[in-house]
């Protein structure tokens, strides 16, 4: 009997997080693909693809070329959806091809025949509460499946968003960051829809920073993975040095992705985020920390809440992201 528990205890200590990940590649959702790829503590589920750094179906194609790049076809690929209210694609930090203009030749594999929102909901009824989403790019899939089966906040296990600028200026214009700002009535659906989500936002994310010492070491590495990421890295850090004026790039999503596989990483504050979707602020990220018992019934009353992200220890995000992509599986 004790022999059994200790088996059980090893079993549940050992196993693998499902993960889906939800993305619009991206170069650094290339690289958040591959640290997942390349982390023991993951089990990948499939892709699912959306709009924001690239039009859906480039976002697709990107998806499958990643995953054929460094022999991986065995994960599914499910294709997202093609609208939002109005698309902005950001095909200025990322090139047109959404990987550095390096205009790989097309996959040779096709996505599910499912889309990402019906892929969301089976993954959940499959394993209920044990897969975790992490989520790159708009919200708009996750809406979808809410919306296509209303217990899937219940059933899927963690929702990690990369979205949103929590008490800094976001970074398509001083108010939204821009994930939330891709669709920001499907992020107000999600916040707000009871799921146990922990949200990493650009306050977070403009911490982790991939110097130019770090690329370096990546261009010296002959790990498939860093060989790759050497071809597609220079667009990304010329945008950087134009845009932010910093020599390195922004790691936002393998920061989100880690957070996802090792949450001690960052700190979290407890409360409630609602998303304006309206207006000069559309896509801003509002968060009440329930300190104050507000006089009068608010948007946020009573609403569930969110885990968002105030610190992280970044030389160890860093560090991990380097280690993971620097060696070979
Ligand atoms: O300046 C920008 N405008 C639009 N998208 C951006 C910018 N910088 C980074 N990202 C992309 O949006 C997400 C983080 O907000 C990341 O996925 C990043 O690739």
């Amino acid at each position: 009997m004790a022999a059994a528990a200790a088996a059980e205890v090893e079993k549940m200590t050992t196993r693998k997080k499902k993960l889906v990940i939800d993305t619009d590649p991206g170069i650094d959702d290339a690289m958040a693909i591959f640290v997942a790829l390349r982390s023991p503590e993951v089990e990948l589920l499939g892709l699912t693809t959306i709009f924001g750094n690239v039009y859906t179906t480039l976002a697709t194609r990107n998806a499958l070329h990643l995953l054929e790049a460094v022999g991986r076809t065995d994960i599914p690929v499910a294709e997202g959806s093609h609208k939002a209210t109005k698309l902005r694609i950001a095909s200025f930090v990322h090139g047109s091809d959404g990987l550095g203009n390096q205009n790989f030749p097309p996959p040779t594999g096709k996505p599910v025949d499912q889309s990402a929102a019906a892929f969301l909901v089976e993954q959940a009824n499959l394993y209920p509460g044990q897969v975790t989403v992490v989520a790159l790019g708009p919200l708009t899939n996750l809406a979808l499946a809410i919306e296509l089966d209303p217990s899937f906040p219940k059933k899927i296990g963690q929702i990690v968003i990369l979205g949103g600028a929590y008490s800094v200026n976001g970074n398509v214009n001083p108010a939204a960051e821009a994930n939330i700002f891709g669709d920001p009535d499907a992020a107000d659906i999600v916040f707000t829809s009871g799921a146990d989500i922990l949200a990493v936002g650009i306050n977070i994310t403009h911490q982790v920073v991939l110097s130019d010492a770090d690329r370096e070491k990546l261009e010296q590495s002959d790990s498939k993975y860093a060989r790759y990421l050497s071809k597609i890295l220079g667009l990304y850090y010329n945008y950087h040095r134009d845009a932010y004026f910093i020599e390195g790039v922004y790691l936002h999503d393998p920061a989100t992705l880690l957070a996802a596989v090792d949450p001690s990483l960052m700190t979290y504050t407890e409360g409630v985020v609602r998303v304006q979707t309206v207006g000069i602020t559309k896509g801003l990220t509002v968060f009440d920390t329930t300190k104050k018992r507000y006089g009068e019934i608010t948007a946020w009353t009573g609403k569930p809440t969110v885990k968002v992200a105030v610190t992280v220890d970044a030389p160890a995000v860093v560090e991990m992201i380097m280690q993971r992509l620097t060696t070979d599986d």
